[in-house]
């Protein structure tokens, strides 16, 4: 298993492998003036080339380097630029592409930039007086673009020389981790454009450093399959944060930047941005994309107070009109191509996974379960039960399992309180004989570690083929 020892960052290879273009392909020119931005959708059976040739570039929130081909695949995403640009494309296969021309006064990308600089003046004041920078919560209606935000703020924050401590509470896509968890990490540096949030930490070298996340497996699709499971690994993960934010004052003074999955207005997702804003002590709240998301914010939090004593902002952001839906089928695929780099590596880090047979009885294996519906919040009764050891049975087939930090020795309580190691997939079990093929990043002993086992990420049937 990759080892994944919780919020620093690995260093660069010396020599990282350049990204490849497909030098054959037909080549276009598109020209941005100030504030345009090329949209793309590249399926995830094709791929695109994306070149900077003048001008300065970015793609949510990082700087582009001049000269260098970026390779997308599985993407639906956007270069913009704030003073102009020429860029070289490439494909192979298919892909849908358009320039749009706003000017300052209609894009909201100015008002995020504006944003950016109103955190850049708390995190001044912070490092002044040594106090918290700000703690940043992004929520807002499915597809949104809060993910988008998250991303622009970190990077221009990044770039600026600071260092926030970005968490993931959608536990439908990973932050550098696989689906299914709710992850953290430091960003001292920039972010790889080409994959969502950079390479999952296996082995295997990257031109951009590998960011090392702490990260807890929840292992289903949406918040409501288990409340309680999901607020109590959002608390845990907020005392691990905020001792992170302690013993680091670059880290401290740069603050939080919070993502969420998309909230439909209701009174249990509302409650679940009041769980992460007590949590996380968070004093801004963005609301992007729904002013009436915006208006039911700004009275939940009016005159309330973070737990040091400071008031609870809310500010509502308009969505940009580029954001687009990714259908199921289009996530799945990035889901799937997210696993495979995971073992596999990229087609310029090619990794060799280990594969082992082992024997049913070798494994500590824990499923994690939906709640029932007529489980009480608040009602302890249930705890143990949302984590059960479990032998290993044909429905583990093609399952990614998360190996955590505990001892197979340990209660079921501390194991869901453990964070993850990494990562294993489930390729084929031979109920005749009892064993399962496994694959693994590393080669390690499997039995000595608790295996979790959720419904989320689903089986992946293709990766293997
Ligand atoms: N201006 C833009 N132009 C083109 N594509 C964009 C733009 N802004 C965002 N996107 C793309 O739209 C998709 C949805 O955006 P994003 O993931 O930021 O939304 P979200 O609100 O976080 O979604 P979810 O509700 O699934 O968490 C992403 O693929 C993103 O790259």
């Amino acid at each position: 298993m990759a080892a994944i020892p919780g919020l620093g960052e690995l260093p660069p290879p010396v020599d990282p492998t350049a990204t490849t273009s497909s030098a054959a392909a037909p080549t276009t020119i598109e020209i941005l003036e100030p504030f345009w931005e090329y949209r793309f959708e590249v399926p995830h059976a094709s791929t695109l080339d994306i070149k900077l040739t003048s001008g300065l570039a970015e793609k949510d929130g990082t700087e582009l380097a001049p000269n260098t081909p970026y390779t997308f695949t599985a993407t639906k995403s956007k270069i913009n630029t704030w003073h102009g640009c020429t860029l070289e494309i490439s494909s192979s296969g298919t892909y849908d592409a358009y320039v749009s021309e706003p000017t300052a006064d209609d894009t909201p990308m100015v008002s995020y930039l504006n944003l950016h600089f109103k955190l850049e003046a708390f995190r001044a004041i912070a490092q002044r007086t040594g106090q918290m920078g700000p703690r940043v919560l992004v929520v807002g209606p499915p597809n949104a673009g809060k993910t988008s935000l998250v991303k622009m703020l970190t990077g221009w924050s990044t770039r600026m020389g600071h260092q926030p401590l970005v968490v993931n509470t959608d536990c439908r896509e990973g932050m550098l981790a696989m689906p299914g968890s709710l992850s953290a990490a430091v960003f001292p540096s920039i972010i790889n454009i080409t994959t969502e949030w950079g390479s999952t930490p296996s082995s295997g070298p990257s031109a951009v450093p590998v960011k090392l996340p702490l990260a807890y497996c929840y292992g289903l699709e949406t918040p409501e399959k288990n409340t309680k499971l999901f607020k109590m690994l959002l608390s845990r993960l907020a005392v691990t944060v905020t001792s992170r934010l302690a013993e680091d004052p670059d880290v401290k003074t740069s603050g939080l930047i919070i993502d969420t999955g998309g909230v439909s207005v209701s009174k249990g997702s509302y409650d679940l941005i009041a769980h992460v804003v007590s949590e996380f002590s968070v004093n801004i709240v963005l609301v992007i994309g729904s002013e009436r998301m915006g208006n039911e914010m700004q009275k939940k939090f009016a005159g309330q107070k973070t737990s040091l004593d400071e008031a609870i902002t809310v500010i509502a952001l308009d969505k940009s009109g580029g954001v687009v839906e990714r259908d199921s089928g289009f996530l799945q695929h990035v889901r799937e191509a997210a696993i495979k780099e995971y073992f596999f590596g990229t087609t310029n880090t090619t990794l060799s996974p280990f594969t082992q047979q082992v024997d049913f009885s070798a494994l500590s294996l824990w499923r994690i379960n939906e709640a029932s519906p007529s489980a009480g919040l608040e009602d302890d009764i249930y705890s143990d039960a949302m984590l059960e050891k479990t032998e290993p049975s044909l429905m583990l087939q093609n399952c990614v399992l998360a190996v955590v930090y505990a001892s197979i020795y340990d209660s079921a309580d501390t194991i869901r309180d453990s964070n993850i190691m990494g990562y294993v997939y489930v390729a084929d079990v031979d109920e005749k004989r009892k064993k399962l093929k496994i694959l693994a990043p590393v080669s390690a002993r499997l039995g000595d570690r608790p295996l979790i086992w959720g419904s989320w990420p689903e089986p992946m049937v293709s990766l293997l083929g």
